[in-house]
């Protein structure tokens, strides 16, 4: 089974604003709003794609509340901690650019802390566990490293998409899959990646501190992918790009999903990549017919390192 963690999710609330004006009043249109997180959206995407997850985290609050229900009409399971203060709402706004106010998240306490950790004992060797997206404020940094710890004797097979310091306090574990951009791949090497060249010289150097999977995606310039001494490089579809929100964890998901259907590792990637891409030509996430039909245009170059 694939559980999905995430432990500050958010409402996304989309909207447009032609020419957005720094200190002025804006006014929006085409608003909509989403359940939104990254292990949230992996779930999603998994639905989507007829593979089951149980999305776990913290949700608290009327926004809580929305994506629960979301999620139950959808058809994802969800095993949430309730938590007593609201979950989050970030801004995404589409004018020219794409800009984003993320924000900080919710107030946990230790015992709903402590509830949550409970839940992962019931995990095995069997199971995947998604680590996505930032932790609330009052968590500490170390947060997914403590859960790693938690269930290193259980050889949980982790999966992560994180960034900043979070990121950068995993280096080392024996993770199953990792997939940064590469601008968090960048930040976790404290350098900045502008070529593919660069970012396969430091995924090289993440696959080798253990992690068995790499993919670093690198928006409209594609992605990379390393495992058991190959590298894949794919180019993205062509299609118009409409909301990269969710895209990464579309990439995420298809990945897994592709490993789920007993795709060979060239394949689960090449549904990774449509996957995100799907997600990029669409509004809200990628509906399945979408994801299967650009799966058939995502050319894969495979080189031996
Ligand atoms: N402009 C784009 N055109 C086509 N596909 C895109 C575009 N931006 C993102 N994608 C797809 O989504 C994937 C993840 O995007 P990226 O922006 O790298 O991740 P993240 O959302 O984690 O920052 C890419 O590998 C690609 O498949
Ligand atoms: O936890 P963070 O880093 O603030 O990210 C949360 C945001 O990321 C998203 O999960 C989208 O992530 P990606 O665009 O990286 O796939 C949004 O749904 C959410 O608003």
């Amino acid at each position: 089974m694939i559980f999905t963690c995430t432990l500050n999710p958010s409402i996304d609330y989309i909207l447009s604003v032609a020419e957005f004006q720094y200190g002025g009043l804006n006014r929006g249109t085409d608003p909509s709003y989403f359940p939104g997180g990254k292990g949230i959206n992996v779930s999603r995407i998994l639905t989507r794609l007829n593979i089951p997850s149980t999305a776990l985290g913290f949700t608290g609050g009327f926004t809580g509340a929305f994506i629960e229900q979301t999620l139950q009409d959808e058809g994802v399971d969800t095993d949430f901690v309730h938590v007593s203060d609201a979950t989050r709402i970030n801004l995404k706004l589409k004018g020219a650019k794409e800009t984003e106010i993320n924000g900080p998240g919710a107030t946990i306490t230790k015992e709903e802390t402590e509830h949550f950790l409970d839940q992962l004992d019931h995990l095995t060797c069997d199971d995947y566990l998604v680590l996505a997206g930032s932790l609330p404020q009052d968590l500490p940094d170390d947060f997914y490293l403590q859960i790693v710890k938690r269930l290193r004797e259980k050889s949980v097979k982790l999966v992560l998409d994180t960034s900043s310091e979070a990121l950068k306090k995993m280096v080392g574990e024996p993770l199953f899959l990792a997939k940064p951009n590469h601008h968090e791949l960048g930040e976790l090497f404290d350098v900045e990646i502008t070529s593919k060249q660069q970012a396969i010289h430091y995924a090289k150097q993440l696959h080798d501190s253990g992690v068995k999977h790499v993919i670093i995606s690198m928006g409209g310039d594609g992605a990379i992918y390393l495992h058991n001494h190959t590298l894949y490089q794919a180019q993205v579809p062509k299609g118009t790009v409409i909301n990269t929100v969710g895209a990464g964890d579309s990439t995420v998901a298809g990945f897994l999903a592709g490993l789920e259907r007993g795709y060979k590792p060239v394949d689960a990637f090449r549904l990774a990549v449509a996957s995100g891409s799907a997600t990029a030509f669409t509004k809200d996430l990628a509906e399945k017919k979408d994801m299967e039909t650009l799966f058939e245009l995502v050319d894969v170059e495979v080189t031996d390192f």
